[in-house]
């Protein structure tokens, strides 16, 4: 008979008439802030079976994050119409972001919601997670519509997926970019991090949805088949998809013509965006579009007058010599390659890359990154990103493994300094990790600072002082 006023998975959260979700964390155990809750307020809890819940209704679920999260879907509404999800190791921010810009060029209210915050028509906020907690993912979305928003395009991280932190709304299409390297701190091995992922088409993309699978990857036909069990409709993207086919890829010098083929009918495209790895996450996002209805003559004319996604190959300053530095958003083994292969074409001279691995992050990615760097670039600096609660030289040690030769400047400010005054007329610098990012982590716990930093201000400052423009 009690009426509900809200859903909290913190205790600190809980207010009276809150249902409060108990959940055995990797850190603590929320079933330990039961009673706490409960003098708080809290008129129901939901936790597993086993757990004591004394003083308020005991909603018992073996699974209560799930539980948790298909309750409070009920009490958040109404929702936005066409909600989009997005998983993949890398491009789920790019193909979120493309997304919400086709929906918006077709002139639709639209939002996506992600690594960079929450976007919508007027503003961006940032959530501190690339998939938000399922209260605030909830309210988010319901607020969204609120404010008039009808599409939403959302990224779906695996530990966002393995959390139940995106659950219980229509999704109507599920797209997957890519499987490679990474988290593996998380997850027990890569076919759990692939099932992890695999939720999205398993669980969360409605019965009768749509799959919009890249094609072109070691782990799409395994997609396809995840996909396929559950009985959603296929759309495969790439030079070896049949629902939108890549038949040729030129680069051009400020962006790359496509030619499609999509029912039927062949499209060129001209791509305001450099790189494979872009023009993937465009048709991706094209396939995501036209899954929920949209038209694809006018979704391909879309693709035209695409926005570059902020920190990814963004070019961030011209060097004094004339060389230019780009930023982008590269943190595994295989978004590094991707960023070295969407630059070469561009470079005549030398590319020069600096980046650095994240602490308490996957720590096995380490060398496979400085590899990575290395067979790609002509000259390597390795240096700090984010070393959180590690000792930023020992992260170093770890990635120069992997690039022998590489030179060392742990301050980020210095090595980016050092590529910039080393670039030649006929240079590229790619600076990678940080993209979008306004600060370096470091410390943890209570001693956890974040001390401002953004690679694009400082790469102009380091250009700009180069040219004695700014002493
Ligand atoms: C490893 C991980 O994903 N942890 C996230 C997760 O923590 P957890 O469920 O293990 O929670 P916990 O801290 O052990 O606490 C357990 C429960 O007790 C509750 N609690 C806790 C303390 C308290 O005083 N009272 C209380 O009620 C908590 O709310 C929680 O429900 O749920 C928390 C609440 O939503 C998140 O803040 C936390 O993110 C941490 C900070 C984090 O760094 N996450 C990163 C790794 C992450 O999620 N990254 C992904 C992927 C990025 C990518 O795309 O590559 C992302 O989606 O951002
Ligand atoms: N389709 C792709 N294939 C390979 N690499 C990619 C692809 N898309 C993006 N990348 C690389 O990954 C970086 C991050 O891209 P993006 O932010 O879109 O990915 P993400 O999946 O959202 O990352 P995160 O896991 O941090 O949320 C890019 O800057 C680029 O270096
Ligand atoms: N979503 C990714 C971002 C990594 C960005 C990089 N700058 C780092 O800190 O490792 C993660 O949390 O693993
Ligand atoms: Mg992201």
């Amino acid at each position: 008979d009690a009426v509900v006023t809200g859903f909290a998975i913190d205790h600190r959260k809980v207010a009276p008439g809150t249902i409060f979700g108990a959940f055995q964390g990797g850190r603590v155990n929320g079933e330990d802030f039961i009673p706490a809750a409960i003098a708080a307020g809290a008129i129901a809890v939901v936790a597993r079976p086993e757990a004591r819940v004394e003083g308020a209704a005991h909603l018992a679920d073996p699974q209560p994050r799930r539980a948790f999260a298909h309750l409070a879907a009920q009490f958040f509404r109404p929702v936005p119409d066409t909600i989009v999800a997005v998983t993949g190791t890398n491009g789920k921010t790019s193909v979120a972001e493309m997304t919400r810009q086709i929906w918006r060029i077709a002139g639709f209210s639209a939002a996506s919601i992600g690594t960079l915050g929450v976007t919508t028509p007027d503003e961006s906020v940032s959530t501190g997670l690339t998939t938000p907690d399922i209260v605030t993912f909830l309210a988010t979305m319901a607020g969204l519509s609120r404010e008039g928003v009808t599409h939403v395009a959302y990224e779906a991280s695996s530990h966002g997926l393995t959390q139940f932190r995106n659950e219980g709304l229509r999704v109507a299409a599920g797209a997957f970019t890519n499987l490679s390297r990474d988290h593996l701190d998380y997850h027990a091995d890569m076919d759990d991090y692939f099932a992890a992922k695999m939720r999205l088409f398993g669980d969360v993309v409605d019965a009768g949805g749509t799959a919009v699978i890249w094609a072109d990857v070691a782990w799409s036909d395994r997609a396809c088949d995840a996909a396929a069990a559950r009985g959603l409709a296929l759309l495969r993207v790439g030079e070896r998809g049949d629902g939108i086919t890549l038949l040729a890829r030129t680069p051009g010098h400020l962006g790359q013509t496509l030619q499609l083929r999509h029912a039927g009918q062949e499209y060129a495209v001209t791509l305001p965006l450099i790189g494979a790895y872009q023009a993937a996450n465009a048709l991706v996002a094209a396939g995501l579009v036209i899954a929920t209805g949209g038209n694809a003559a006018a979704v391909f004319d879309a693709l035209g007058r695409l926005q570059p996604v902020r920190g990814r190959l963004e070019r961030a300053a011209i060097t004094a010599t004339g060389a230019p530095v780009y930023v982008d958003y590269a943190h595994t083994p295989d978004g590094l390659s991707a960023a070295i292969a969407a630059l070469r074409p561009h470079v005549a001279g030398r590319l020069i890359t600096v980046f650095g691995a994240g602490g308490d992050r996957d720590p096995g990615k380490r060398a496979p990154m400085g590899e990575a760097a290395l067979a790609g670039s002509d000259l390597v600096i390795v240096t700090d990103d984010n070393p959180r609660g590690e000792d930023p030289a020992v992260i170093r040690a770890a990635v120069l493994r992997g690039a022998p030769g590489a030179q060392e400047i742990g301050d980020r400010r210095q090595a980016i300094a050092a590529a910039i005054a080393e670039a030649g007329s006929t240079d590229i610098v790619l600076i990678a990790g940080k993209g979008h990012e306004q600060g370096q982590i470091v410390g943890a716990g209570e001693n956890l600072r974040v001390l401002p930093f953004d690679d694009v201000s400082v790469a102009r400052e380091c250009a700009g002082q180069m040219a004695g423009m700014n002493p």
